[in-house]
């Protein structure tokens, strides 16, 4: 089962429950059920699901809860905390600092796309301000120093590595000290792949890792491996410190289930995952983020700090104060539209957005979204600077329109999809008046601004019912005690 089918089955499965009158031991027995079966078609270890399925009952005793309980939201929440625990081994990866040169060690299975992560780990770190180098310790693989340095020349990352030499212990070691005399503050090595029953290939990898001493060991996993991952994330475990996961091929017919069984193997967390081939398609992993998106309830979290890292910071304020007076124009769509374009990969920006995310971006069709969005910034162009910063829809009359049409080569219709897409996002953003603007466009700020008042506008009608309305929603914050944990509940689905 694709990752995007396991989040529809878990969302109709606590769907059905809410359209449920009364919840009983039954209502919750199949809907536990239903998410039981999905977790397993998605290849998640039988064990992990059974104990989730055990844990949720201990939590979610129908007959201790007090009569004028949300019994739906305390379901709801036990889930989302369940999973939310599955992904979360309970102790943070290393993470590289600048102030002081480390070393990350990549190893898995032979095409699991170990040498690729590389790179775009390598690149990933680079844009924010890295040295990075890598080092290519494959003698294994004919063909893997040139598949690195094409892709490290590309992303103009220094790399070392031979042609002649087959001891890959004596490379991984003359790489790490050439490039820590060039002050590269990030030395990612990256080993041979392996077949699980490989075992001088294992001893080989240990001994890699036992002379470049490396602060960090990544395994990089296969996510449609399936059932197999959990013993072979052990595999890795048993000769070297695996210390987080990698997990790629997240795209296309990539099953989720596998991430959860390695984190279970490895008791390291997930850290990143790769989701297409190219260099960006690369995600640094956040386990509340992810269930939130998996349970089809967006995650505006992930979006601020998507914004915050594109937006440049002297927009930011404005683009904020605007927000809050519900002046949400068409130049403002215009800049949103480049800021998600300079994101990267589409569809990962989408799953976060408010709004964006059902009409504008079916599944599977990233491409089209984004040549949809192309059109729409073309057509645009062709509009003027009154219209572009104008607030009043009625200014937009048949004969702009088809002014604009005419000027950017396009049909009159789809200028009017154009401005109709405008007025369903206007509405949605309009939503946000009001709210308290922090100094400097701090984004973590802005979260924590956001009161119940602009949640239950914001979330779809049905998410709040089955929150339990106003009352349900204030509880739960309270309860909750942050509102960064909510913001993930901001999808309009
Ligand atoms: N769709 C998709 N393809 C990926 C992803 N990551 C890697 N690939 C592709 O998977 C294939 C194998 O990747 P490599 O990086 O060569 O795998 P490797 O693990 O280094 O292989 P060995 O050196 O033989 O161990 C390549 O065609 C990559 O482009 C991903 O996240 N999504």
């Amino acid at each position: 089962m694709v990752l995007q089918e396991l989040g529809g089955s878990i969302s109709r499965a606590l769907q059905q429950m809410s359209n449920a009158t009364i919840i009983d031991e039954k209502v919750l027995n199949e809907c536990l059920n239903e998410i039981t079966r999905a977790l397993l078609q998605s290849d998640v270890q039988f064990k992990l699901v059974r104990d989730m399925q055990t844990n949720i009952k201990k939590i979610v005793n129908l007959d201790d809860l007090a009569a004028g309980h949300n019994k739906r939201r305390i379901i709801q929440q036990a889930i989302f905390n369940e999973l939310c625990k599955m992904l979360d081994p309970g102790k943070p990866s290393f993470t590289p600092k600048k102030s002081k040169p480390c070393v990350v060690m990549f190893v898995g299975l032979q095409g699991s796309g170990k040498t690729t992560t590389c790179t775009k780990y390598a690149y990933y770190h680079q844009k924010k301000g890295f040295k990075p180098a890598l080092v290519c310790a494959d003698t294994f693989r004919a063909g893997a120093f040139d598949q690195l340095k094409q892709n490290a020349t590309k992303a103009k990352i220094p790399f070392y590595g031979s042609y002649m030499e087959s001891d890959p212990v004596k490379i991984a070691v003359e790489g790490v000290e050439t490039f820590k005399k060039e002050n590269c503050d990030l030395i990612i090595v990256d080993t041979s792949g392996r077949h699980k029953q490989e075992v001088a290939l294992f001893e080989e990898m240990r001994q890699v890792s036992e002379a470049t001493k490396p602060d960090l060991v990544i395994f990089v996993m296969d996510s449609s491996i399936g059932q197999a991952a959990f013993d072979q994330a052990q595999a890795f475990r048993q000769s070297v410190d695996v210390g987080a996961v990698i997990v790629t091929k997240m795209d296309g017919h990539a099953k989720g289930g596998g991430a959860l069984s390695a984190v279970a193997a490895t008791k390291s967390p997930v850290i990143f995952i790769g989701t297409g081939e190219h260099m960006d398609e690369f995600e640094a992993f956040d386990v509340k983020s992810f269930v939130s998106r998996l349970l089809g309830m967006g995650d505006l979290s992930g979006f601020m700090d998507k914004i915050h890292e594109v937006v440049p910071m002297e927009q930011q304020p404005e683009l904020l104060q605007k927000l809050s007076e519900g002046n949400f124009t068409m130049r403002i769509m215009y800049e949103q539209f480049q800021n998600i374009l300079k994101m990267g990969p589409i569809n990962q920006v989408f799953s976060m957005l408010p709004g964006f995310s059902s009409e504008l971006m079916p599944k599977g069709g990233e491409k089209e979204s984004q040549a949809k969005i192309k059109r729409y910034m073309t057509m645009m162009d062709s509009m003027t600077n009154e219209e572009l910063d104008s607030t009043n829809p009625k200014l937009m009359n048949e004969s702009r329109m088809m002014r604009i049409a005419r000027g950017a080569g396009r049909h009159y219709r789809e200028v009017l999809d154009m401005f109709e897409e405008y007025k369903r996002l206007a509405k949605i953003w309009s939503k946000m008046k009001g709210l308290k603007i922090p100094k400097k466009g701090d984004m973590s700020a802005l979260s924590r601004n956001m009161n119940a008042q602009h949640m239950s506008k914001v979330l779809p009608p049905q998410m709040l019912k089955q929150i339990g309305g106003m009352g349900g929603l204030q509880n739960l914050m309270k309860q909750m005690g942050s509102n960064k944990d909510m913001m993930g509940m901001f999808g309009d689905k």
